[in-house]
């Protein structure tokens, strides 16, 4: 054996190696594997230039364990490596490899993928490093290789007797955990589950049953199926995945399928994207549109990023726009950096091309649905409107495209597109400054009697009840001309359009003030009275929050700050021109009878809007009951 010094100035890299990212160094794996499916596809480009005339033979790729030795080889039957290329890439091109991606990310932990150590990670796990290859080239000699995780190699004869390449790793004490078999069947499924070359770990038995040739004799039970068990290969691996192959030749079955096999535990998804380019980048994938409804929360982060169909990570932030990653699926992409930290990425130009290729045929897909099959699109709406909305809010680009295919659903379930809804509501619900005013409900339960107050006058109301719609809507008012939203309760019904129309008021100036103090009297501090003329059969008593101050009330909620630092603070609008009010009150001469009253009718209208509750509930209870006669 011949010894020799791997390189003065890297004695420090393998203490460093060696804690590099600890919890991340079941990596290792990856990055070997990664370069025996390289070693064998370099192997087979040789041979279709011509350069290589031999057999290629068998290409299955070994993960072998040694519990005795404890040992883990990675064998590949690729093209191996003579002694001058073992010296060149293992001892030079790796190592310093290696050294640079150690200098730049030791102190970075958020290298995406930690891609870039290659064959050196094996020092993160491994004390002893052996190499046992034998170069496809002709006459080629084969070469031993060992490593101790210091700067010093031996290199000499090996004894591989077919092309390719041994990797044995020496487990360290503190890895040992690497030489179980379900722990290395694990990695292996996370990291290799679609690589390129076949990786097999073992074997496994298979059982199948064959049925008896024996003539069933009438009368007796037919013989029990033979079950035959065999010992197969375990592929861990599927070579060739859905997003490599052609769509054409691809079923919905085969999609679902593949879906199935990303995601055991999901419900089916409601349709999906094939991406497939290869210029400006080489960008593979299939993205898939999961049900929404269920909660958004949940369905965040299942993209796993591949590159060449290697694992990298299900950690996409960077990678595309946010709304982006409530979708599933994969993305293939060797053009993504991956020794890079996130912040890198974000601003790197073939990053955002890609971000910006992804969000163009989201939007196509949706808009080719929207226009092929409207009943089945608007059946889908309630998991899909989340999704388009969101991507609205967060995305210029896809804002432009999504307002051709966005829905805003009424309170009879009917759906719109933006343009079809201005042209039903223009004409009854353009306000005084030329404004189209849209009315909606946050709950339609809890605000049906506002809603029949507006529906009632004609005004069209908008079911609008996720949290996504409150930015929606200001994006809609943003963008849009000349459009914008109240909340069913930010007015009395005729006020929600505003309208220039003054309306005669049936009390004299002196019975408005004697009714505003009664009631200013009962509600205190809660609210500001203000009696108003409405329409004679219009509620007495109402209760509206203005949508200005509720939305900011809303968002500084939203930035985290203390609910109670907001009361619920309302205004409680009188309606002088309700006969009610006239009768019952002013056209009273008990005072004491006077002050019930009015009490009674604001809890009316506090109960309409599910605000009544507690000891005020229970009064106003009893006083009905009292009014009954009982
Ligand atoms: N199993 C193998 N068979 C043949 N050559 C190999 C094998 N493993 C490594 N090599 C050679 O060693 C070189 C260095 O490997 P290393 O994994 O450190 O870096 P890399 O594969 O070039 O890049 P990456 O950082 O992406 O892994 C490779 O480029 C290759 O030439």
């Amino acid at each position: 054996m011949q010894k020799g010094n791997i390189s003065v100035q890297t004695e420090n890299i393998f203490p460093i190696i060696k804690k590099f990212l600890y919890s991340d160094q079941e990596i290792f794996l990856r990055e070997l594997v990664s370069n025996a499916v390289d070693a064998t596809s370099k192997l087979k480009t040789l041979n279709r230039k011509g350069e290589f005339a031999g057999e290629i033979g068998e290409e299955t790729i070994d993960i072998m364990i040694d519990k005795e030795a404890k040992t883990l080889t990675i064998r590949d039957r690729g093209i191996g490596m003579t002694k001058e290329e073992v010296e060149k890439y293992l001892n030079q091109v790796a190592l310093s490899s290696a050294q640079d991606f150690v200098d730049k990310y030791q102190d970075d932990a958020s290298i995406i993928g930690h891609f870039g150590l290659g064959f050196y990670s094996a020092f993160m796990v491994a004390d002893k490093v052996e190499v046992q290859t034998l170069s496809w080239q002709e006459n080629a000699e084969p070469v031993h290789w060992i490593c101790k995780g210091d700067p010093s190699y031996e290199i000499g004869e090996g004894n591989r007797d077919f092309r390719g390449t041994d990797i044995i790793l020496h487990m360290s004490e503190d890895c040992e955990q690497y030489l179980e078999d379900d722990e290395i069947e694990g990695l292996l499924n996370k990291y290799a589950s679609f690589l390129a070359v076949p990786i097999r770990f073992g074997t496994k038995t298979e059982t199948t049953y064959e049925e008896s040739d024996v003539a069933v004799i009438e009368g007796e039970e037919k013989p029990e199926p033979k079950k035959i068990e065999t010992e197969v290969d375990n592929i861990v691996n599927n070579t060739n995945p859905l997003w490599k192959k052609n769509p054409a030749e691809l079923t919905d079955d085969d999609y679902k399928d593949f879906y199935r096999e990303l995601y055991p535990m999901s419900q089916p998804p409601m349709f999906w994207i094939h991406l497939n380019i290869d210029y400006p980048f080489n960008l593979t994938g299939v993205l898939y549109f999961p049900k929404l409804a269920g909660g958004m929360e949940l369905q965040r982060n299942k993209i796993q990023l591949y590159s060449n169909q290697v694992y990298v990570t299900d950690d996409v932030k960077e990678i595309v726009p946010e709304f982006l990653t409530l979708l599933h699926g994969v993305i293939d992409s060797p053009d993504i950096p991956l020794n890079v930290s996130r912040s890198y990425l974000q601003a790197d130009t073939s990053v955002k091309k890609i971000t910006g290729y992804i969000t163009k045929k989201v939007a196509e897909k949706l808009n080719d649905l929207y226009k092929s099959d409207r009943e089945d699109y608007e059946s889908k709406w309630s998991d899909l409107g989340v999704f388009v909305k969101y991507g609205m809010i967060s995305e210029d680009k896809f804002y432009d495209k999504a307002k051709k295919f966005v829905l805003l659903e009424n309170t009879d379930g009917k759906k719109f597109t933006l343009k079809e809804y201005r042209e039903r509501i223009t004409e009854n619900q353009t306000d005084k400054h030329g404004r189209m005013v849209g009315i909606y409900t946050a709950d339609v339960e809890k605000q049906h009697t506002l809603v029949k107050g507006a529906t009632d006058r004609g005004y069209d109301v908008l079911t609008l009840e996720h949290t996504i719609d409150a930015p929606f809507i200001q994006a809609l008012e943003q963008k849009e001309d000349k459009v914008t939203f109240v909340r069913v309760d930010s007015a009395t019904p005729d006020q929600l359009v505003q309208k220039d129309e003054a309306k005669e008021n049936l009390l004299s100036e002196e019975e408005t003030t004697t009714v505003n103090e009664l009631f200013s009297g009962i509600v205190g501090d809660k609210g500001s009275v203000e009696v108003k003329p409405l329409d004679t059969t219009d509620a007495p008593v109402q209760i509206v929050r203005p949508e200005f101050m509720r939305r900011m009330k809303e968002m500084q909620m939203m930035q985290g700050m203390d609910a109670s630092m907001f009361p619920d603070m309302y205004n409680v609008i009188v309606n002088a021109n309700s006969p009610v009010v006239k009768e019952s009150l002013l056209a009273n001469a008990d005072e004491g009878a006077r002050a019930e009253n009015a009490t009674y009718l604001y809890q009316l209208a506090l109960l309409s809007q599910q605000m009544l509750t507690g000891k005020a509930l229970t009064d106003f209870v009893a006083r009905s009951m009292k009014m009954m006669g009982s």
